[in-house]
């Protein structure tokens, strides 16, 4: 935790991307299209998911524009064989993924009881599960040359809950990214590293037609896109393990990373056993 925030406040070497491939998914949408450009000027080639075909087409057309080479790929990133489907045909017609943005979210923006079951269900199978098969899909190749980037962009609300589905799903976004984060340290895979993203509420639409955008008007307004991009750009470039944007949602975070932790030395206290504490 300490050397994410301390990555934050320095000011380290970024990273050159010239020439890696990299997938974002969700590239039609507001992030992923700046996402997508911010790739295209670092020199990378592109590999664009969404579900919506036009949107995405769009994205590419603004990224050739900058010179790199893009796919683009319809994929319905909450069916599990749509994302393996398409993760063989990119192997095959493109190559080795050596970036992976996985971007696309969804809410619902209802409470519990007014929600259907089916737009609960595709929150938490696009935010949190698609990381997983998205993940399985294509850490064996990074693995295989010990090389690449996992990008996952969760939420400030990963980190303190207002929003039933979104903040679950983002929960587990979070969740994923620290245990793959151990894993992959775990097995000396050094070359390999991740980055989690988690912005406080973006302008981009998203979350229009939801109640937290009115309370939160009043607490700080929504951040620009772009500037949400750029920021996490320069996280991902300096290989920083994770970036809270603006830097205040660290407080949340911080907060709730030393109640955990006091709550974990009491019950070792506690217990009678030699239990180790993670
Ligand atoms: N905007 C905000 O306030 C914040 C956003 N974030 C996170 O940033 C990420 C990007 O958000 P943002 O750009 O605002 O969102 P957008 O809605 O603009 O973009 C999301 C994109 O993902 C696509 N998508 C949705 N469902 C699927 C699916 N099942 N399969 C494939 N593609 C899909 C959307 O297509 P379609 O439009 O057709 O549904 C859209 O193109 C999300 O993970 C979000 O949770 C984090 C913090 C704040
Ligand atoms: C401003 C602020 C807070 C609230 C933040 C909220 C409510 C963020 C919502 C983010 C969203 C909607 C993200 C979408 O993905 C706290 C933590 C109470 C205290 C610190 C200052």
């Amino acid at each position: 935790i300490l050397n994410a925030v301390l990555q934050t406040f320095l000011r380290p070497r970024l990273k050159c991307i010239d020439g890696e491939l990299c997938l974002i998914t969700g590239a039609g949408g507001a992030l992923g299209r700046l996402f997508a450009l911010e790739f295209a000027k670092e020199g990378a080639q592109l590999v664009l998911w969404d579900c919506n075909t036009a949107a995405n087409e769009q994205t590419a057309k603004l990224a050739r524009e900058l010179g790199v080479q893009v796919h683009t790929y319809t994929v319905d990133l909450s069916k599990r064989h749509s994302i393996y489907e398409t993760a063989t045909k990119v192997r095959a017609e493109v190559g080795e993924v050596s970036m992976l943005v996985n971007n696309a979210g969804v809410v619902a923006g209802r409470r519990l009881l007014d929600c259907p079951d089916e737009l609960l269900e595709r929150t938490l199978l696009v935010n949190c599960h698609a990381l997983f098969w998205m993940t399985k899909a294509f850490l064996p190749q990074m693995k295989a040359k010990n090389h690449g980037h996992i990008v996952t962009v969760a939420s400030a609300l990963g980190l303190f809950s207002t929003a039933c589905d979104y903040c679950a799903s983002k929960f587990g976004a979070v969740g994923f990214h620290e245990s793959l984060t151990h894993e992959l340290r775990a097995e000396d895979l050094d070359g390999i590293k991740t980055t989690l993203v988690c912005p406080y509420i973006v302008d981009t639409g998203m979350f229009a037609g939801c109640e937290i955008r009115k309370e939160l008007r009043s607490l700080i307004p929504p951040l620009e896109p772009l500037y949400t991009v750029q920021q996490s750009m320069k996280a991902i470039l300096a290989e920083q393990q994770m970036i809270c944007i603006p830097r205040l949602m660290y407080i949340p975070f911080l907060t709730r990373a030393l109640h955990n932790r006091k709550k974990g030395i009491q019950t070792y206290k506690r217990s009678s056993k030699e239990i180790p504490l993670v």
